[in-house]
């Protein structure tokens, strides 16, 4: 028998499964490919591979090098490359008949509005968070485009298809909340490492590298609403006493004493500050306050350990140092102090450490080697600001400083109060809310979201599953039947339009004027949750859109102040390129978006497992369904959610910081 050519071995299995109608089709499919990550990889894989033609691969981020050990698109000469370039390269040689288009960029920016989102057949998301996913998914629905949603979390995985009016959106079912911690728990009292972990990575590192937010006008404004004197004036000593500290961080002369400052600021006179308030330990037990000289000449006492010995792992045994001189304890490998001389926070280390202890990310510190990773890791960062190489530096696990930092500083507040200490591996775990990413999961995974992938193309409603991946060796998988779209969700029940306009020169009144033909029908409208105007307030209805940065890429919602009709949605996109000059600013969609009469609320839906690797989602139980009208949610929602009032940091990976005056249980911290 004469040898199969190679490109028909290559497709022979694959035709004979898809059949000829489909697979004569994948190779003019136009793919959209969100993430190039640990799912993102294989599923590029698995689509070249399939036959798909044209793929525009998308990651705003470069390859680290623990994302070596499942992203097996990149090699070790690859580390900070681009994710979509590298990943582009490699996966073209797996078939000559592909065409992959990579874009190193965030799926957020503006630039890939509606019009651009409309040139593909499908999108395939390979995400790791809540907002980038949310808006892959408006932007699916806007577009009325096929998109496949999936998620890992260890050995639990998730693949859902998605399309707009047949099944639910992304968005259709309310995500889980956040894990929360009270703020004075954070701030003042804490009990548990992850307390001291959230405190130095949540609190610490923007207080010190982060933004500097002036507070002054805030506290002036509230002085004179009359609030607590007292509190105020503790609060303007607070921001006065960071401000020095962040001053010192930036400053060359006085780098030298920065770190010092900082550790005495922390770590001795706010726990000194928090015990002379004798209520607050009045049923707790009090914390000590460090001291950085004697921890340094290892003369510091702690519960009746010397500052070597003090060491507290999470296993709660206590190693004490003896023996060998050790051992590197900046564990991301500098030991470099600046200029090259040391400081007077410079401790020079002769720790001794069995250095047989584990890996050196796994040992436990003890105090006084948390107190010589303070001030290296505070000293490199520090440095980072001064060489004007970063303005502000915020956490990122898999930046060794701000790791190192973390690690250290939390470790140190965790002494303080007498609560066990973490490893550098745990603390990065910890903070950066990490699970073991299994490369069989999202192998498994990449496959399925290929097989609903292909059921979307074919039209195949009936076929397409939410598919999980499960902890269950009896039944590894389960598919579950799609459902309907929720009636009140305020994403995919809304009409959407694709406005085409030059922002600057069409006002919010005049796209009112056109998209509701002269109805004179009662609406609101907003931006995102943003509301701009309604019909007692009318302030921006003769601004144009770009002041009120209503701009390409971004969504104009219209809501009917009765609640009887579904929400009109304008994706503003450009005018288009060949648009004469001296044209109209704006190009009608056609026909104008007719929305439909606002079904009523339903009780019972269709059944969603409870729990999925994209979060464990749970349906509003019927008794949560009060038939609130959608219109009048969203408005709810964008009061409550972003109320200037409250002093409130939105964190990227979804963690919330609130700094409340409100009443206790409304102060929390959130860990997504
Ligand atoms: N807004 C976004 N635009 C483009 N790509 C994004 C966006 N948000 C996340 N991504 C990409 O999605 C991918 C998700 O992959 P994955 O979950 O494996 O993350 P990772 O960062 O590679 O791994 P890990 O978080 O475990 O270190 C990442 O490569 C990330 O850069
Ligand atoms: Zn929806």
């Amino acid at each position: 028998m004469a040898p199969l050519s190679l490109s028909k071995s290559r497709n022979t299995h694959t035709r004979a499964i898809l059949g000829p109608k489909l697979h004569d089709r994948l190779p003019s499919v136009k793919v959209l490919m969100v993430g190039a990550g640990g799912i993102g990889c294989e599923l590029l894989k698995n689509v070249v591979l399939a036959g798909f033609g044209h793929i525009t691969l998308l990651d705003l981020d470069t390859i680290d090098l623990s994302n070596l050990n499942r992203q097996f698109l990149f090699r070790k000469k690859d580390v900070k490359q681009s994710k979509a370039l590298v990943a582009a390269r490699t996966a073209s040689a797996f078939n000559p008949n592909v065409h992959i288009t990579p874009i190193h960029g965030n799926i957020k920016d503006t630039q890939f509005d509606l019009a651009w989102f409309r040139g593909f057949d499908i999108v395939l998301n390979a995400l790791d968070n809540l907002d980038a996913r949310r808006h892959v998914n408006r932007m699916c629905m806007a577009g009325n485009i096929p998109l496949v949603e999936s998620g890992t979390a260890g050995y639990l995985g998730q693949v859902q298809p998605l399309l707009k009016d047949r099944t639910e959106c992304f968005d259709c079912i309310p995500k889980p909340t956040p894990k929360t911690f009270p703020v004075c728990t954070i701030r003042s009292t804490p009990t548990q490492p992850i307390h001291c972990i959230v405190w130095a990575k949540s609190y610490l590192v923007p207080q010190l590298f982060g933004e500097d937010e002036d507070s002054t006008d805030e506290l002036d404004e509230a002085e004179k609403q009359g609030e607590n004197a007292q509190e105020i004036a503790n609060l303007r000593k607070e921001a006065q006493a960071f401000k020095s500290v962040r001053t010192a961080l930036r400053s060359q002369n006085t780098s030298s004493c920065a770190v010092k400052m900082v550790f005495q600021k922390v770590f001795h006179r706010d726990v000194l500050n928090l015990l002379s308030m004798d209520d607050m330990w009045r049923f707790r037990d009090k914390p000590v306050p460090l001291d950085f000289d004697l921890i340094q000449s290892d003369q510091f006492i702690l519960r009746g350990q010397a500052a070597s010995a003090v060491d507290n792992p999470a296993d709660g045994t206590s190693h004490h140092a003896n023996g060998g001189r050790d051992v590197d304890v900046h564990p991301s490998g500098s030991t470099s102090s600046r200029n090259g001389n040391n400081t007077a926070a410079t401790v020079n280390d002769t720790t001794v450490r069995p250095s047989s202890h584990g890996l050196k990310d796994q040992r436990s510190l003890s105090l006084r080697e948390n107190l010589v990773l303070f001030v290296s890791s505070t000293e490199r960062l520090a440095e980072r600001l001064m060489t004007g190489k970063e303005e502000i530096i915020s956490f990122d696990k898999d930046d060794d400083d701000t790791l190192d930092f973390v690690t250290a500083a939390a470790n140190l507040r965790s002494a303080a109060y007498g609560i066990p200490g973490k490893s550098r591996w745990e603390v990065k775990e910890m903070a950066g809310n990490i699970i073991p990413a299994i490369a069989t999961t999202n192998a498994i995974i990449s496959g399925l979201i290929v097989l609903q992938a292909l059921h979307l193309l074919r039209a195949a409603y009936d076929s397409m599953r939410n598919v999980h991946a499960q902890f269950k060796p009896s039944a590894p998988l389960s598919a579950i039947r799609l459902s309907l779209p929720d009636p009140r969700c305020g994403v995919c029940r809304d009409t959407y339009a694709m406005l085409q306009c030059d922002p600057s020169r069409m006002t919010l009144a005049e796209v009112l004027e056109g998209i509701l033909d002269g109805s004179g029908r009662e609406v609101s409208t907003y931006e995102d949750k943003r509301m701009l105007s309604d019909p007692d307030f009318e302030d921006n209805l003769d601004r144009t859109l770009e002041s009120l940065s209503v701009t390409k890429g971004k969504f104009l919602s219209i809501v009917d102040e009765d609640g009887e009709l579904e929400a009109i949605t304008l994706a503003i996109c450009s005018l288009p390129p060949n648009h004469p000059l001296d044209g109209p600013a704006m190009i009608l969609p056609d026909p104008l978006p007719k929305p439909n009469q606002r079904a009523k609320p339903v009780i019972s839906r269709p059944l969603t497992p409870p729990e999925t690797a994209l979060g464990a989602q749970k349906r509003p139980a019927p008794d949560d369904l009060d038939g609130t009208q959608p219109a009048k949610r969203a408005r709810i929602a964008s009061t409550s959610n972003h109320s200037p009032g409250t002093s409130r940091r939105l964190e990227e990976d979804g963690l919330v910081l609130l700094d409340g005056d409100g009443p206790m249980d409304e102060d929390v911290v959130v860990i997504d």
